[in-house]
Parts: C-alpha cells; sequence; structure tokens
C-alpha cells in the first residue's frame, strides 16, 4: 500500500489517497493501529485517508492512533490540502472537504517553490452546548468555566466543539507532567461519553496563549488544530484574549480568528511533507 507521510506542526499522520489505493474492504481502524505504530509500522498519530466525495471536492476520513474514528483534524485538513495541490489533484487554491463533522473550504498559499507552504482553513462555528459536545446532563446547556475534578485536582474548565470534543483547561502554569497525568482520566471522564480532546491552556496576554494537549485515542500530541481553535473561542469567551490569538503548540505556532461578522473561527498554519513509500506489512481485511 502506497502511503505518504505529512505533518502539521508535528502532528503526524499516514496519508493513503484512496483515489490511488482502493480501501474498500481493509479494517480501517485495524490498520489505522498497525501503521502508526512507531517501531512495529511506519509510526504516526493515526491515520488520514484522502478520498473522493459526492458534496465536496474532497472527502477526509481521520483515525486515531488507537483505531477510533474522528470526526475533525485541523493540521489533517492543511496536510490534506497540501497533498492534493502538490500531487496535482487540482490546481485550484481553494476548494472544499468533506468531514464527518461538516465540509470545510481551505486556501493553500504557495512558496518560492511553487507548492504549498501554508493553509488557511474556515474550521466552521464552534459549538458549546452539551448536545453538541457531546456531553452528559441538560441537552441545550453550555460549560463555561465550570469546575472538573479528577486525581483530586479541581480544573477550570471551558467544553467546545469543532465537529470533535474538546475539554479546554485553563491552567496558570502548563506542565507536561500535568497533561500526561490528568489528561487520560479527563479523556475518559463519564461527562463525556464519546471520550474528549483535552487542552491545557495558560493565557500569556491578549493575543497569544501557550497550549498543550492530550489528544483523545492519540494521547501527547506535539499540535492539535481543532484544539488551538476550541482553546482560542474559549479564552476569548473568558475576556482574555481577542478574537484574534496566536496559539504556542509544542510543535509551532498556528494563528487562529473567531470572527465576530460571521461566527467562525480561521486557522492558519504550515503544512509539510517529509517522505512518500510503500507499505509492505499485512493489511487487515473486515
Ligand atoms: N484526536 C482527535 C482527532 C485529531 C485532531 C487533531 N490532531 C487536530 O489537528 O485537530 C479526536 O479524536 O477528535
Amino acid at each position: 500500500m502506497k502511503f505518504t507521510k505529512l505533518h502539521g506542526l508535528g502532528n503526524d499522520y499516514v496519508y493513503v489517497n484512496c483515489f490511488d489505493e482502493d480501501l474498500s474492504r481493509v479494517d480501517l481502524p485495524e490498520l489505522a493501529r498497525r501503521v502508526s505504530d512507531r517501531n512495529f509500522g511506519i509510526g504516526g498519530d493515526g491515520l488520514i485517508l484522502i478520498m473522493p466525495s459526492e458534496r465536496a471536492d474532497f472527502r477526509m476520513r481521520v483515525f486515531n492512533n488507537d483505531g477510533s474514528e474522528a470526526k475533525n483534524c485541523g493540521n489533517g485538513l492543511r496536510c490534506v490540502s497540501k497533498y492534493v495541490f502538490d500531487h496535482g489533484l487540482t490546481e485550484q487554491t481553494t476548494f472544499t472537504v468533506e468531514t464527518l463533522g461538516g465540509t470545510v473550504t481551505p486556501v493553500v498559499s504557495l512558496g518560492a517553490d511553487g507548492k504549498v507552504d501554508h493553509v488557511t482553513i474556515d474550521m466552521g462555528e464552534p459549538r458549546f452546548e452539551r448536545a453538541a459536545i457531546p456531553m452528559t446532563g441538560i441537552p441545550e446547556e453550555q460549560v463555561r468555566e465550570e469546575a472538573i475534578e479528577v486525581g483530586g485536582t479541581a480544573f477550570t474548565m471551558t467544553a467546545v466543539s469543532m465537529g470533535n470534543p474538546h475539554a479546554i483547561l485553563f491552567v496558570d502554569e502548563v506542565k507536561e507532567e500535568d497533561v500526561r497525568h490528568y489528561g487520560p482520566m479527563i479523556e475518559y471522564h463519564q461527562w463525556f461519553p464519546e471520550r474528549t480532546n483535552v487542552e491545557f491552556i495558560q493565557v500569556l496576554n491578549q493575543e497569544e496563549i501557550l497550549f498543550r494537549v492530550w489528544e483523545r485515542g492519540s494521547g501527547v500530541t506535539l499540535a492539535c488544530g481543532t484544539g488551538a481553535c476550541a482553546a482560542a473561542v474559549a479564552a476569548h469567551l473568558s475576556g482574555k484574549t481577542d478574537r484574534k490569538v496566536t496559539v504556542h503548540l509544542a510543535g509551532g505556532d498556528l494563528f487562529i480568528e473567531w470572527k465576530e461578522a460571521d461566527n467562525r473561527v480561521y486557522m492558519t498554519g504550515p503544512a509539510t511533507e517529509v517522505f512518500s513509500g510503500k507499505y509492505l506489512g499485512e493489511i487487515p481485511f473486515k
């Protein structure tokens, strides 16, 4: 099976171009687990499929490294956008990509080499109701700066959906050990029936956020695009930041704007192609 490795600020996935590879009979969650393994497989935070779509120019399917399928992936969308342009699947610098969380409209920007250097994506409108996250409790209720206690420690949390769930925790100081210790406790917290991504954010000033993430289904990653969007929205709602912020992730910076005019969140950042190859491991079939 042919694949390409791309990453968005170090959030790296194994990409398969399903215009070339027929994976219709493949056990995709098991394939994701196998190719994501950094010792016995190719290595990555998961598997992303680039597919034809009946309602958009392309379709993206995202599988975390535990095999669970996600509804959206911001870093993945930037890398899909780079792949389809650089590999000639489109000559347009803007197009549409269908995801389980909705259809988005990337705009690619080219470098001196004529290849995609960075991408701006309209990631759509954030959702806050418990039913949309999803969270247990009163369906139309929102969760803003509420206490959540895990492991004997209480955090202040705002819940945001960007098509996928995010528990945004406001902390005075972001600590890697806290991400690893409390991240899985919140990912599997009883309030989140479909689990959740967990973001630890330290507001530096009106225009900058320090950000670390424990991703649902992948654990600690160097970056999370949907998480950065959710964090920017939660921070603005708290009155701590402007609508335009730079989010400092472990793998680099994303520029997020939550526009007042259309209530939509715009994410701008890089996408990098690392290598391509042929996976020789056994393909698991359904
Ligand atoms: N772990 C996420 C999917 C990947 C999102 C992240 N890598 C991004 O860039 O948005 C979830 O299960 O919702």
